[in-house]
């Protein structure tokens, strides 16, 4: 990143991602990017890498104790290796400890009772209490003045337990109240992912969601960047474990980006864009193990608009489609359909209708399993009594992103050349100048994405 582009009076939020904090050696070099750079005065971090993970499948209730303790141990040795390598600080060790014994308390009782919405979070939330604890130790050795500052003191959510909704006015005076004053002094570290709602509980953000928190701090602060540190120098035309020839983009626009980040490039959760857009903060996206590679800006206008930027892919869809003869030259069913997915808190992704269909696929931000537990037996129940209802699961979403899609010629002949020997279950085109997408097998995937970037991206 050029630290030269931020006056000293300007104010940078760094994230750094799960990898970017895994062990000692990873936290030591993201030290080195926030020493280099004064305007970074507030530090969010995620839990180190793996440890999320091994909550979840503490949450999942494991009652076998052998089993249980087992997971414990698996994180308390990423935890305790960072602690070593700090020379076990008297005081920081006995708050990891604390923190360590919380996630026995806490799994032991979910094994009675899992699933438990307001424990899972309380359990989920205690992975990036301890690389925020670890971390802001690691700064002050390095001699700068940081503290650990617990993120629920500011960011304040609804009630809803996995998937929160940030109250946008309460953060912002929180933040500006809380947090604004003191930032010259020493640089705040602190939890992404996590927040609290009126009542002190923990809550979750969803899956990936530390990208989202540090948008939304940038944001209540009024910050003039957010940086976004994770494992790749920046966001690439496609995800380059699953095709070689993806290169990184220097530039993009908050559309493409959000579209990106929306049709599944994991490198930014999908909610980041908009606190962004809202407040006017440029974003950057790089590698913290290798910062001098430079990485993706992405502002409100870039200098190139190609038609084709990105291939993105999303897995683990769900259809649903819905028939009804009803629909028939009737009025108000899609609204009817609407009131009950918003009723089950369900936000509509993709949609296609014929007279009497509605096909769907849902928004499975922050989900593991692309969105199929959002399906509850009430709502199925629900809809099944004004229509009849289909879903499919193992589907796949690809989109071709980039810019005047929907007004070039040619863009649909040489997207569906290459899919011409596969099914393709639901196409989406038009709605957005950014995008075309489509849902194909989930088997099918990885070579039509391959070929897809092949055809629109690499050939000059
Ligand atoms: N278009 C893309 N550009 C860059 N990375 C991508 C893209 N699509 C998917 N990814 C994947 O996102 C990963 C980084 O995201 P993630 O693992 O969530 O990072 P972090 O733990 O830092 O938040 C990369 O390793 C890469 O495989
Ligand atoms: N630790 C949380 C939040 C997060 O955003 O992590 P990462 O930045 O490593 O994707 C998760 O794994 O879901």
């Amino acid at each position: 990143m050029n630290t030269h582009t931020f006056s000293p009076v300007s104010l940078t939020v760094a994230k750094f991602g799960g990898t970017s904090v895994a062990d000692y050696a990873a936290m030591d070099r993201c030290a080195d990017i926030i020493l280099a750079d004064p305007s970074v005065r507030v530090v969010v971090v995620s839990a180190s890498s793996g440890v999320t993970n091994l909550l979840v499948a503490l949450s999942a209730g494991v009652a076998e104790n052998d089993k249980r303790l087992a997971l414990l141990g698996q994180i308390a040795a990423i935890q305790y290796q960072i602690l070593d390598a700090l020379g076990r600080p008297a005081e920081v060790a006995a708050t990891l400890d604390q923190l360590l014994t919380e996630m026995d308390k806490h799994s032991a009782s979910l094994a009675h009772l899992p699933g438990e919405p307001a424990r899972v979070d309380a359990l989920l939330a205690l992975g990036e209490q301890c690389s925020s604890l670890l971390f802001a130790e690691l700064l002050r050795q390095r001699g700068e003045p940081a503290r650990a500052r617990d993120v629920r003191e500011v960011m304040r959510t609804d009630s809803h337990h996995g998937r929160a909704t940030p109250q946008l006015q309460e953060l912002a005076q929180l933040a500006q109240g809380r947090w604004a004053v003191g930032l010259n002094a020493e640089r705040i570290v602190t939890q992404g992912f996590i927040g609290a709602d009126a009542d002190g509980n923990t809550t979750t953000l969803g899956r990936g969601g530390s990208d989202f928190s540090a948008a939304l701090l940038a944001e209540a602060l009024g910050a003039d960047n957010l940086a976004i540190w994770t494992d790749v120098d920046g966001i690439y035309s496609c995800d380059p474990r699953l095709v070689s020839g993806a290169r990184p983009i220097p530039e993009l626009s908050f559309d493409e980006a959000a579209e990106m980040a929306t049709f599944g490039a994991k490198v930014l959760h999908p909610a980041t864009i908009l606190p962004a857009v809202r407040s006017g903060c440029a974003v950057f996206v790089g590698c913290s193990r290798s910062p001098e590679l430079g990485g993706t800006w992405i502002r409100n206008q870039t200098e190139l608009n190609p038609v084709y930027r990105a291939v993105s892919l999303r897995r683990n869809q769900t259809l649903l489609t819905v028939h009804s003869l009803n629909m028939l030259h009737a009025q108000g069913f899609l609204a009817e359909l609407f009131a009950i997915l918003a009723r089950h808190r369900i936000s509509v992704d993709l949609i296609t209708t014929s007279e009497v269909s509605v096909a769907l696929t849902l928004d499975s931000t922050g989900s593991d399993s692309g969105g199929r537990e959002l399906l509850t037996p009430a709502l199925l129940e629900e809809l099944g009594q004004m229509c009849r209802v289909e879903v499919e699961t193992g589907l796949a979403l690809v989109a071709v992103i980039g810019n005047r899609i929907a007004t070039t010629a040619g863009v649909g002949k040489r997207v569906f050349e290459v899919l011409e020997n596969h099914n393709v279950r639901m196409i989406c085109q038009g709605a957005s100048a950014h995008n075309l997408c489509f849902l194909v097998d989930g088997s099918e995937v990885d070579p039509v994405v391959q070929e897809l970037h092949g055809r629109l991206l690499e050939q000059v």
